[in-house]
């Protein structure tokens, strides 16, 4: 199969959708197309795609329909090769992501993961954890940009747990490195200090060029928002950050357009709930962008309506949710599936170039809030409670009634 296009494409245009302007998009791939009539489809691709565990295969499962149909409104078919990860690939093979499962995602088109983990594997060793897939699925796709928009639509201000003037037109985007720090550090691991006690320790590292390519691509989304960049780093103390600060500077001579702010991560912590719309554009490291995103999503409503795209220079994305396998909810019908809905939506943006399904994603979905529809997590009296599959239902209605009617 031929390889997928360069995902990278740093100065795209901006895109009008509530998932807030993104320089990043990609070249519509060249691969996978077939020409034919217009009764059959005129374009395909293939998305390797991966439930995981808890909830994943609940949203996956909505998340997949709302994706088929939005896209054969404009004649795109995909063929979808489902494979294991996490907990559901330890059981199956005894490892979390089996070399089948890295193949199928480099020669897709794009990758979309509903979520992994779960109780029974959590005191399994580090490299048969269910997390451990996931970590060496973005290692192995390269994918170190981790986009996470975080925008409060106004169908849900009341759902956030900050007060209505708070809450109300934040739009955000977290710029998580993912790739490196100290999730993937070197020294790690157990041993004995000098006194003979057990110890754990993991390493904060980032070279320069791992940290200029995250800082271009922050600095292109910030341009393409509202041309304002927080760089979140804890420099006070760290040496890590000290050096993610100096190159963040670096760059910046290169974006003089672009309104450059630093901030300690546990002052941006308060100030994301204190005045999140002082927030456009933050860009941080990979762990400390895990924590503000969850933080952020919050402010939205729920962590179930968080999407993410996670890209490299080159080959296919990572499409995924923020949140995890939820497994207190798991297998309840009571998962909320619209950050993985929304996740398609990216992916068809970000990974396919076709903008106009995206956007009937996006639109289905502020068209179901309008009517009334949420799930548990983003429930406020007045509205209709419903379950996951309801929800995608709700959804898949709001996309047909986008077709054009037959002249
Ligand atoms: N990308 C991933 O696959 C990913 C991300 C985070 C956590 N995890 C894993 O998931 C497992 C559970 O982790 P956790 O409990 O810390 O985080 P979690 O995100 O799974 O759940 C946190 C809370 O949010 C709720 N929640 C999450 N997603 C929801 C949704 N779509 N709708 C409604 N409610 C939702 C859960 O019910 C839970 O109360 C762990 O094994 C963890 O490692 C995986
Ligand atoms: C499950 C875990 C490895 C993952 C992370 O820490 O990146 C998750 O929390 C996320 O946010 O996607
Ligand atoms: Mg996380």
């Amino acid at each position: 199969m031929a390889a997928a296009p360069a995902c990278l494409q740093l100065n795209a245009k901006p895109f009008s959708s509530f998932l807030s302007p993104n320089p990043i998009s990609k070249h519509t791939p060249k691969v996978g197309r077939i020409s034919c009539s217009a009764a059959s489809p005129s374009k395909r691709y293939s998305i390797t795609l991966l439930p995981g565990d808890g909830i994943g295969p609940e949203v996956i499962s909505v998340a997949k329909n709302v994706l088929n149909l939005a896209a054969s409104i404009d004649g795109i078919e995909f063929k979808y090769e489902e494979v294991p990860i996490g907990g559901a690939a330890l059981d199956l093979t005894g490892v979390p992501l089996p070399d089948e499962t890295l193949l199928s995602a480099k020669q897709s088109d794009a990758v979309l993961l509903g979520a992994i983990g779960g109780y029974k594997w959590d005191k399994n060793e580090k490299h048969l954890k269910p997390e451990t897939g996931l970590l060496k699925l973005r290692e192995g796709l390269k994918v170190f940009a981790n986009l996470r928009p975080a925008t409060v639509l106004p169908q849900l201000v009341d759902a956030s747990t900050l007060k209505r003037e708070v809450a109300e037109g934040v739009d955000l985007m977290v710029v998580r490195e993912l790739t490196g720090g100290i999730y993937f550090g070197k020294p790690r691991g157990f041993g004995t200090n000098e006194n003979g006690e057990e110890i754990g320790f993991n390493t904060e590292v980032y070279a320069a060029y791992e940290i200029d390519r995250i800082a271009r691509v922050a600095f292109e989304t910030a341009r393409k928002r509202k041309g304002r960049l927080c760089s979140v780093d804890k420099a006070n103390v760290l040496e890590a950050s000290m050096f993610w600060r100096k190159r963040i500077m670096e760059i910046a001579l290169e974006y003089p357009d672009v309104e450059l702010s630093h901030m300690y991560v546990d002052n941006a912590a308060m100030q994301l709930i204190r005045d999140p719309k002082q927030f456009d554009t933050i860009v941080t490291n990979n762990i400390f962008g895990d924590i503000l995103s969850d933080e952020a999503s919050m402010i939205t409503g729920s962590i179930g309506m968080l999407p993410s795209a996670s890209l490299g220079e080159s080959g296919p994305g990572l499409y995924e949710p923020i949140h995890g396998s939820a497994p207190d909810i798991a297998g309840q019908d009571k998962a909320n599936p619209l950050a993985t809905v929304l996740s398609a939506a990216m992916l068809l943006k970000y990974g396919l170039g076709e903008e106009k399904a995206a956007k009937r994603i996006e639109d289905a979905v502020l068209d179901t809030l309008n009517r009334g529809f949420r799930t548990g997590d983003i429930y406020s009296t007045g509205t209709k409670l419903v379950g996951c599959k309801e929800m995608g239902e709700e959804v898949l209605k709001s996309v047909d009634s986008q077709v054009p009617s037959p002249v």
